[in-house]
């Protein structure tokens, strides 16, 4: 299988061809068409190559609840939003806290065959935050699991956080921690502030986050270890990573899509689609996620896909369950966010939505390589853009099982073209490529 992606925009430099063949990038430039042969011609014109996306940060819900999403829907949901892999996430049922759940996730994935399902393995049996899960089995298996959370739960105990920080540094692992001090929390339904006393809605502090996030930089300090702090979404938390890379401490940051673009205002409705875990903060919380991405003090884009049933999320606010649904717009708005806005070069989209998610989930080496730079003899994981496409989101036409977006009817600027793992399209013209195995 042969493609000529020609005149693309390679990140910083002059438009030109990309051939891929066999799997990887093969020549670039002249080279490129001169050896094209009888490759399938895609026009490139106006559109941006991207190594093919990573999200450190996915629920997809196999095994348990193959009613809101399956390994397969994720998938192609994620091959749509411009990814070539994904880490899915523990809070399955049965959770993934043994060898045998995350090989099984680990063999839908390449069965499904549209990205790379690298697993993350529970950092407590059960997620029950007594008791550490089989970290090294895990390790040990065919999923090669380097990613290790709970979350969903927060790791409050310190000294099961302690041994855990501790006990990944033996296979280069890293703890992905869900800052959320549970006793501050309790019952919370949304962020505390102006918008829930006028709601009569129970809040949730920011210090209940931005608690949590202090002591486990100062824990992966203290042990010598790698944390990596997901979903910021306080203005807070933006500053104490900040002065936890300046002190040299191993942390790294991730931000959503919705806390880059939303804020608690929207909660006025009392529409569960913008009930999520962590809540929506004010503007000013919006603004220090934006400038902590755009600065690198937070260090990528995770979707926190977290697709729910008509049932779970169509109720009254109290009722339903956190979390909405990322993989098919994160690209969209971190476009419209921070690309249209002058705050991130497409170069920047590279780093911290491929190459930096890659490097902290160890997937940037071997058969399975993500991240890497568009180079020849690289793997042909490539994404294309159109920055200037300008589209409105339809989740009824979402790929996703389940229809949680809280971007239904909203414009955004910039769209995945085409998709492509391992030099073969999972998606073209911005549609999915009929060939469902690899
Ligand atoms: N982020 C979310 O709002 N929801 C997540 C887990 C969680 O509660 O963090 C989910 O699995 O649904």
């Amino acid at each position: 299988m042969r493609h000529l992606l020609r005149g693309v925009a390679p990140l910083g430099g002059e438009r030109t061809d990309v051939l891929l063949a066999d799997g990887v990038i093969v020549a670039i430039g002249a080279d490129a068409s001169r050896e094209a042969g009888s490759a399938t011609v895609l026009d490139g014109d106006g559109l941006v190559a991207l190594p093919g996306l990573v999200d450190l940060h996915t629920h997809l819900r196999e095994p348990g609840r193959e009613d809101a999403e399956t390994v397969a829907s994720g998938s192609r949901a994620a091959a749509l939003g411009g990814y070539t892999a994904v880490h899915a996430m523990a809070n399955t049922s049965p959770v993934a806290d043994t060898a045998g759940v995350v090989e099984q996730v680990w063999r839908l994935g390449q069965d499904a065959g549209r990205v790379d399902v690298f697993p993350v393995g529970a950092v407590s049996v059960g997620l029950r935050g007594e008791q550490l899960a089989e970290l090294g089995a895990m390790a040990q298996s065919a999923a090669r699991v380097r990613v290790f959370s709970d979350d969903g739960m927060c790791v409050h105990d310190p000294v099961l956080m302690r041994r855990a920080l501790e006990y990944v540094k033996a296979f280069d692992g890293v703890v992905a921690q869900h800052a959320q001090e549970p006793r501050l929390t309790q019952g919370a339904q949304m962020h505390e502030g102006i918008v829930s006393a006028e709601l009569g809605l129970a809040g949730w502090p920011a210090v209940a986050e931005e608690s949590i996030v202090a002591r486990d930089v100062l824990l992966a300090q203290h042990v010598g270890s790698r944390v990596h702090v997901l979903h910021v979404s306080t203005a807070g938390s933006v500053e104490i990573v900040r002065w936890a890379k300046a002190r040299g401490i191993a942390v790294t940051a991730e931000a959503t899509p919705h806390h880059l673009s939303l804020t608690d205002e929207r909660a006025r409705g009392y529409d569960p689609l913008f009930k999520v875990n962590p809540p929506l903060r004010t503007a000013e919380d919006v603004e220090a996620v934006r400038a902590g991405l755009a600065d690198g003090t937070i260090d990528v884009v995770g979707t926190d896909h977290a697709p729910h049933t008509r049932e779970d999320k169509d109720c009254e606010w109290a009722a339903a369950a956190f979390g909405m649904t990322g993989l098919e717009t994160a690209l969209g708005i971190v476009s419209t966010t921070m690309v249209a806005t002058g705050r991130l070069t497409w170069a920047d989209v590279a780093r911290v939505m491929s190459t930096t998610p890659a490097r902290i989930g160890r997937v940037a080496s071997g058969p399975h390589a993500h991240g890497r730079p568009l180079a020849v003899g690289e793997p042909a994981n490539v994404t294309l853009v159109d920055p200037t496409a300008r589209w409105t989101v339809d989740p009824s036409r979402h790929a996703s099982t389940s229809r949680n977006s809280p971007y239904g009817g909203t414009e955004l600027t910039g769209r995945v073209i085409a998709t492509f793992l391992r030099g073969r399209p999972t998606v073209l013209d911005g549609a999915l490529t009929e060939e469902e195995h690899a």
